[in-house]
């Protein structure tokens, strides 16, 4: 039986993400064996500038998909939020497991809530997606730059002059962090959730048909129809750069219901809307239709712009 390679980035969070997928792949029944081959990206050497200035997200999963052209692995599990909307020729995303909780979590020093923080107080994040939607909420709070995983972000608040950060809840807990830690959940109406967050994506070969078949052992349908609108949502409203924009949708029946956001850095305008619908295509199409109408497009080119300055 054929021995399958999965590369993973470095990270704590990549190999215990990667490790969890094994796991649940075991636990359907698969009896191939498994190895991990760690693979260093472009995102995790660059740390000290912004992210979304050197190139976004393609950043985490290059390397990893140059290796998987190589056949030095045969597939990848990236978090969901990291990938483009559009995949490379000869790639596909084969399997969607079941979404960890999608929220962002507000995590601050003396346990102190958002709506409580001082004035001028200082919140870690280098997500324009939450810089924007946390300035919308308090116009005076002072945004910094903050880098590095999730255990390097936690102690850079207790250790820097940052009051609060905010990380995605799924990732603390996929770590194996307490939710204690968690000084608020964000509701996802208010600070709507980067596309795709909380699930996983399982990358692999679009012409090798027995690694798709075997992954199709963990796909959750009900994520990948969630995940399925957000991503229609994100592909149509985004030219390839970094902006603030959000997509978060879950299920009511056989309903979906998607909440999409896009907001200018400084949080001065926020677009948003939400969409029901029973088709993930439609649903997401049209949010970023009705975006596109409240001028979505002009915004997205604006921030790209000055991200090239
Ligand atoms: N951009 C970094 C990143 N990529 C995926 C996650 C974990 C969240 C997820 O599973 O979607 C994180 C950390 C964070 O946003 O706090």
């Amino acid at each position: 039986m054929r021995k399958i390679i999965v590369g993973s980035r470095k990270s704590n969070l990549a190999i215990t993400q990667t490790k969890w997928v094994i796991d649940q792949l075991k636990a359907a029944g698969v009896k191939n064996e498994f190895e991990i081959k760690e693979i260093v990206t472009k995102g995790d050497r660059i740390l000290d500038v912004t992210l979304s200035k050197v190139g976004g997200k393609g950043l985490f999963v290059k390397e990893i998909e140059q290796a998987m052209y190589d056949k030095e692995i045969d597939l990848a599990v990236h978090s969901m939020k990291d990938m483009p909307s559009e995949l490379p020729e000869g790639l596909m995303i084969s399997s969607i497991p079941i979404r960890e909780d999608h929220r962002d979590a507000f995590i601050s020093k003396n346990n102190v809530k958002l709506s409580d923080l001082p004035n001028g107080a200082v919140v870690g994040t280098s997500s324009l997606r939450r810089s924007a939607q946390i300035l919308a909420e308090r116009p005076d709070i002072s945004i910094k730059w903050i880098r590095g995983n999730i255990e390097t972000r936690l102690r850079k608040l207790h250790e820097e002059d940052y009051d609060a950060i905010i990380l995605a809840v799924s990732g603390l807990k996929r770590v194996g962090l307490s939710e204690e830690l968690i000084t608020e959940y964000l509701d996802p109406e208010i600070v709507v959730p980067a596309v795709g967050q909380g699930a996983l994506a399982i990358e692999s070969r679009a012409d090798d048909e027995e690694i798709q078949g075997i992954l199709q052992a963990i796909n959750d349908d009900l994520t990948t129809r969630t995940v399925s609108a957000e991503r229609t949502f994100l592909h149509l409203l985004e030219g390839g750069c970094q902006v603030p924009i959000g997509g978060y949708a879950y299920l009511d029946k056989d309903d979906i219901i998607l909440t999409a956001l896009v907001g200018t850095p400084d949080g001065k305008t926020i677009l948003k809307e939400t969409v029901r619908g029973t088709d993930p295509i439609a649903v997401g199409k049209e949010a970023a239709e009705a975006l596109i109408g409240q001028g979505a497009k002009e915004i997205v080119n604006r921030v790209k712009e000055e991200l090239e300055k």
